[in-house]
C-alpha cells in the first residue's frame, strides 16, 4: 500500500482540523470565519436534501422549514427556559426534526406520487405565516433574540462557536458518509431508480423512503440550531422560498449522489452570493435558470466531474489504482456446484386477474416444485408476466389462491413475499445507476443478511463482517458466472446479455427458495446462453424452485421439467417437454400453425 493510500482515509479529518485551527493560526479573518460557518450550515441543509432526493429519489422541498424548526426550538429553549447548553439545543432540534419528519412524511409518502413534494413545498410557503401565528414563541415578524449559547458553563462564542459548528458539521458528514457508503446507501440508490426492484430485494418502499426523509430532516434542524447561535437573532425573512431554491441549486452544483459534494455546492453558492452583491435582486431568476440548465447538462455536479477526473488519472497511471474488490480472492471453479437451496413448492389454484374488462389470467392452476424447472410459455399477451407479477405481489389476484409451501401469500405486499424467499429477474433488466456491479449483486443480500443502520454508522464489527461477507459472496457469484472482471465497473454500463447474468447473480445472492426468470434468455448471445443454461441447471440441482418464462422454445425444451402453455390468459396445456412438443393445440396456438399443419406435424412426430 502506498503512503498516499494509507493516509487517504485520514485526509477529511486533516482538512477539518486545519480549518478549525485556521482562525487561531491567523490564517483567516473574521469575514472568512463567518463565511466558513455559513458554508458549513448550508452544507448540512444540502446534505439532508442529498439523502432524501439524491439517494432515495424523493423530492422533498422542506429543508428550509426544518431549518426554521431547528432555529426556533434552540432559540426558544434558551430565551424561555434559560437552557443555553448547545448540546441540549442540538438534541432538541434533532427530536423536533424527527417529529416534523414523521408528521409530514407519513401522510405525504402514504399517498404516494407527488404528495410529499407538495406537502413539503407548502411547508416552506407556510413558514412565515406559522412563525407569525406562533408569535408568543417565535417573536413573530419582529424576530427572536437568542440567548448566548454555552457548554458546561463556558460561553460558546467567537472562535469557540466557529470550532463547534465545524465539529458538528464534521460529525454529521462522518455519519452521512458511513450510512451512504454502506449497503443502506446502495439500497437508497436502488429505491431512487426502481421501487419495484427495491421491493424485489425485500425492502418496504414506504418505510425506506420515510427513513430517508426523516434522516434528511435531522441535519436541516441541526443547521437551524447552529444558525441561531451565530447572530443571536432569528427572524422569518431567513427562511424563504429563495433559500429552498438555493439549497436545491447547491445540491445540483455539488452532485446530489455524493457525500462531500454538498460541501462543494454550499461553498460555491455561499461565496457566490456574498461576492456578487446585486445577487439578491436576481436570485430567483438565477437559481431558476441554473436549475433548468444544470438539470440537463450537469446532473452529476462537481462531485461527478471530480470522480471522472480521478478515474481518468487512475487509467493513465497518474494515481494508484483503487483497491480492487478482486483483492478478496476466493478460489471458485466455474463448474463448481451451488450451495444447497431450500426450494419451496409454489402452487396457484384457479388464479385469475382482470384489468377492467380485460381478463389477463383466467383460473390458472400450476405447481412448481423444488429441484425442478417449471416453464411458462405462450404467445405475446397470453398472461405470463401477469402470472409472475401476481406471484411477486405486484398485482392482487381477482380470484383464486397462491400458495407457498401451503401458506396463502396472495395479497401480501411484494417486499413480504420477497422476504419469504421469492426472487425474480425482469424482462427488461432493472439496473441502477451510480453503482458498481459488485455492489449491485450485494444488494441482493440486503434483507437476507441484514446489518443495522447503527452498526453501519458506527462501523461496528458486525458491519465489517457483513460487508466482507457480502463482498466475498458477490464476488464468488460473479466469478462463478465468469464475469468477475466486471466487479468494479458501473453496472449500468454493461451490455444487455451481461446485465441478465448480473441480475441472476443478484437474485442468487440472497440464497432464495423460488426463482422467477422473466424472458431471461432474450437478447443473449450463444456464449451467454451457455452460461445461463449452466446457472439454471445448477439452481435446479441445488434444490431451488425455478419458474421460467421464455420465448426461446429450444431453450425451454432443454431446461424444463414441466411446461405450462398459456393462451389468452388460459392454461391450454401442461406436460413434459416431449408431451408439449407433440401437442396439437399447442402447435396451433403457440406457433400459429393451422390445425391441419399441426396435425401433420404431430403425426410426423409420432412416426
Ligand atoms: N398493468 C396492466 N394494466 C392493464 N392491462 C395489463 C396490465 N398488465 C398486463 N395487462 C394485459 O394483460 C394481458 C397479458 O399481458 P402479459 O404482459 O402478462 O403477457 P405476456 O404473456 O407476458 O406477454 P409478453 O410475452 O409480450 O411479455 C395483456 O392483454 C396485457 O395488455
Amino acid at each position: 500500500m502506498t503512503l498516499l493510500a494509507r493516509f487517504r482515509p485520514l485526509s477529511p479529518l486533516l482538512a477539518v482540523a486545519l480549518l478549525m485551527a485556521a482562525p487561531g493560526l491567523g490564517l483567516i479573518n473574521a469575514y472568512w470565519s463567518r463565511t466558513v460557518m455559513l458554508i458549513a450550515i448550508l452544507s448540512l441543509l444540502v446534505s439532508g436534501l442529498n439523502v432524501v432526493l439524491g439517494y432515495a429519489g424523493e423530492l422533498a422541498m422542506g429543508q428550509v422549514a426544518l431549518y426554521a424548526v431547528g432555529a426556533y426550538v434552540a432559540g426558544y429553549l434558551g430565551v424561555q427556559f434559560g437552557a443555553t447548553n448547545v448540546l441540549l439545543a442540538l438534541g432538541a432540534a434533532t427530536l423536533a426534526a424527527v417529529l416534523v419528519g414523521l408528521v409530514t412524511g407519513i401522510p405525504g409518502l402514504r399517498l404516494g406520487g407527488w404528495s410529499l413534494a407538495m406537502v413539503t413545498f407548502f411547508l416552506v410557503i407556510l413558514v412565515p405565516n406559522t412563525i407569525d401565528i406562533l408569535h408568543d414563541f417565535t417573536g413573530g415578524t419582529l424576530g427572536l433574540a437568542a440567548a448566548v449559547p454555552t457548554l458546561f458553563g463556558m460561553e460558546i462564542t467567537g472562535t469557540r462557536l466557529y470550532v463547534f459548528i465545524l465539529a458538528v458539521t464534521a460529525v454529521w458528514f462522518a455519519i452521512a458518509r458511513n450510512l451512504l457508503r454502506s449497503r443502506h446507501g446502495d439500497v437508497f440508490l436502488v429505491l431512487r431508480q426502481s421501487p419495484i426492484l427495491a421491493s424485489t430485494l425485500g425492502v418496504s418502499v414506504y418505510r425506506l423512503k420515510l427513513l430517508a426523509y426523516v434522516i434528511g430532516a435531522i441535519p436541516a434542524a441541526l443547521a437551524g440550531a447552529l444558525f441561531s447561535m451565530i447572530d443571536g437573532f432569528i427572524a422569518p425573512e431567513t427562511f424563504t422560498f429563495a433559500l429552498a431554491l438555493s439549497v436545491l441549486a447547491a445540491s445540483v452544483v455539488g452532485g446530489a449522489t455524493s457525500v462531500y459534494g454538498a460541501i462543494a455546492g454550499a461553498a460555491v453558492l455561499q461565496i457566490g452570493q456574498q461576492t456578487f452583491t446585486q445577487f439578491q435582486d436576481w436570485q430567483l431568476v438565477i437559481y431558476g435558470t441554473f436549475l433548468l440548465v444544470a438539470g440537463v447538462l450537469f446532473n452529476r455536479g462537481l462531485a461527478g466531474l471530480a470522480h471522472d477526473a480521478l478515474a481518468a488519472a487512475r487509467r493513465r497511471g497518474l494515481l494508484p489504482a483503487r483497491p480492487v474488490s478482486a483483492a478478496l480472492a476466493v478460489p471458485v471453479e466455474p463448474e463448481a456446484e451451488l450451495d444447497r437451496l431450500d426450494g419451496a413448492v409454489l402452487r396457484t389454484e384457479g388464479l385469475s386477474k382482470s384489468f377492467g374488462g380485460n381478463a389477463a389470467l383466467r383460473e390458472v392452476s400450476i405447481e412448481a416444485k423444488p429441484g425442478e424447472v417449471t416453464a411458462l410459455i405462450g404467445p405475446n399477451g397470453s398472461g405470463k408476466t401477469t402470472l409472475l407479477n401476481l406471484i411477486c405481489g405486484f398485482y392482487k389476484p381477482s380470484g383464486g389462491s397462491l400458495l407457498l409451501d401451503d401458506d396463502e401469500i396472495a395479497g401480501r405486499a411484494p417486499y413480504r413475499i420477497a422476504r419469504l424467499g421469492v426472487t425474480r429477474t425482469f424482462q427488461t433488466p432493472l439496473i441502477p445507476k451510480d453503482m458498481t456491479t459488485l455492489a449491485f449483486v450485494a444488494t441482493g443480500r440486503y434483507t437476507s443478511h441484514r446489518v443495522g443502520i447503527a452498526a453501519a454508522v458506527l462501523r461496528l464489527p458486525a458491519f465489517r463482517r457483513g460487508y466482507a461477507a457480502d463482498t466475498a459472496e458477490s464476488l464468488r457469484l460473479l466469478r462463478w458466472l465468469g464475469i468477475e472482471d466486471l466487479a468494479d465497473q458501473q453496472v449500468d454500463s454493461l451490455a444487455l446479455g451481461t446485465r441478465r447474468l448480473v441480475e441472476a447473480a443478484r437474485a442468487l445472492a440472497s440464497g432464495p427458495r423460488v426463482f422467477l426468470f422473466d424472458e431471461v434468455g432474450s437478447g443473449l448471445d450463444e456464449s451467454d446462453l451457455v452460461v445461463l443454461e449452466r446457472v439454471i441447471g445448477a439452481i435446479r440441482r441445488a434444490g431451488g424452485t425455478v419458474i421460467l418464462v421464455e420465448h426461446n422454445f429450444p431453450l425451454v425444451l432443454k431446461l424444463a421439467d414441466r411446461i405450462h402453455v398459456l393462451s389468452q390468459g388460459q392454461l391450454i396445456a401442461s406436460g413434459t417437454p416431449a408431451e408439449i412438443q407433440s401437442d396439437r393445440r399447442v402447435l396451433a396456438e403457440y406457433t400459429g400453425a393451422t390445425d391441419e399443419q399441426a396435425e401433420t406435424a404431430t403425426t410426423k412426430g409420432a412416426q
